[in-house]
């Protein structure tokens, strides 16, 4: 199989520069008429997969939503998982995991190894046990042609206290991070395995310190569009020369436009017109 840059970078040049998220929070339960319940947890991902499979670039199944209903819940997700993959959908499963190595070494082998039923193309990862500590769940990536989105500066308002403060090195720990991304990706052309998180929610704060993203090498997964306030064409100025390796990422603001298929891809359809012509 390639490796996950480049069937990242094929379906981007190719679809546009959108990851949709699967979050099924329950008020988009109850805004689609749907239980609170594994059902209408499958109902809802199924309407989504039939909506939006083959048409993005990656969806990004935020799996505390499944968690949320037990052993049922995460057996949609596994079936969410299966089906996206099965449709030649990218699969960014939203985990956001970090721990001591050999504990990150089991959730490698749960979401990274293709052995496993939950295996997905992608992870997201927190970093802030030490980016050494996701060794294992790189190197797993990179063994089987998949990828680990790393988080370095989030798009929560609260991320700035940690991600934003400076350290030794006269670094912010965001540009740390990147910097670490930057070392695995060496020698990787187009865009390597592992990818950073920055939200599209930081420009437009003049105290922001910039993040030099320049020799990362690798894909920048941006949530924070739409529903936290940020917009397209805010990412030219986070972003700069990096934005060719942006991926846009929206859940709740094309997922409330739902449960019509029609309305759902319209939704997706806009918003990757908007990324395509602001990236
Ligand atoms: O890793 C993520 O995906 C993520 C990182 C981040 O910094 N901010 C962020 O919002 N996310 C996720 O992206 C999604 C954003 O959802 P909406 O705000 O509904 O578009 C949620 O699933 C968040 O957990």
């Amino acid at each position: 199989m390639k490796h996950f840059g480049a069937r990242l970078r094929a379906a981007m040049d190719e679809r546009g520069p959108l990851c949709v998220g699967i979050d099924p929070h329950p008020s988009l339960l109850h805004a689609w008429g749907l239980p609170d319940d594994p059902a209408g947890l499958r109902r809802f991902s199924e309407t989504a997969i039939s909506a939006l499979a083959g048409r993005v670039a990656a969806i990004k199944p935020q799996s505390a939503f499944f968690e949320r209903h037990g052993s049922a819940g995460v057996a949609v997700l596994e079936s969410t998982i299966r089906q996206l993959r099965q449709s030649g959908t990218l699969v960014i499963l939203d985990i956001k995991r970090g721990d001591i190595g050999s504990t990150a070494a089991a959730y490698a082998d749960a979401y990274l190894d293709p052995a496993s039923p939950l295996a997905a193309d992608a992870i997201t990862a927190s970093p802030y046990l030490g980016f050494g500590s996701l060794r294992p769940m790189i190197d797993t990536a990179l063994a089987s042609g998949a990828g680990v989105f790393v988080l370095a500066r989030t798009s929560n308002p609260e991320g700035g206290a940690v991600q934003r403060a400076v350290g030794s090195s006269g670094r912010t720990v965001a540009q740390t991070i990147i910097d670490e991304i930057a070392q695995v990706n060496a020698g990787f052309d187009p865009m390597g395995n592992v990818g950073a998180v920055v939200g599209a929610t930081i420009g437009g704060d003049p105290t922001e310190p910039p993040l030099d993203l320049a020799g990362m090498r690798g894909p920048v997964l941006a949530p924070g569009l739409g529903a936290q306030g940020a917009r397209p064409g805010d990412l030219r100025s986070i972003f700069g020369a990096a934005l060719p390796s942006v991926l846009g990422a929206y859940s709740r603001e094309i997922l409330t436009s739902g449960p019509g298929i029609d309305a759902l891809r319209a939704a997706a359809d806009r918003a990757a017109a908007d990324l395509r012509h602001n990236l």
